[in-house]
């Protein structure tokens, strides 16, 4: 399936919409870091957005140790950032 990447402004707007947020240096992704006052919050944490993954057919790739999350969203079938990205990004912050 053929997904559009965003463009640069469209980049910049959807920073500007997730605080917290930042681009890869390669400009393909985004990452945060999520912390959290222990593991099972953590995973917990990750089972919420495990659910919303699956919801939206966008899953994240992500790293966790103890109750840290790190987190990379990039749109594999685009070849970089989409909509799904930001999409995504938005209804994780929308658990915290
Ligand atoms: C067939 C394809 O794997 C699916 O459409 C979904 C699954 N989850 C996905 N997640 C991410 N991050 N990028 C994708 O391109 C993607 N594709």
């Amino acid at each position: 399936m053929t997904i559009a990447q965003l463009t640069q402004q469209e980049c910049e707007t959807m920073l500007g919409n997730l605080p917290g947020w930042s681009l890869r240096s390669d400009g393909k992704a985004i990452e945060r870091t999520f912390e959290f006052a222990d593991f099972v919050r953590a995973f917990g944490f990750m089972s919420s957005v495990a659910i919303l993954a699956e919801k939206q057919d966008h899953h994240p790739e992500w790293f966790n140790v103890y109750n840290k999350v790190e987190m990379t969203l990039t749109t594999h079938d685009a070849g970089g950032l989409s909509q799904r990205d930001a999409t995504l990004a938005e209804a994780i912050e929308a658990l915290l």
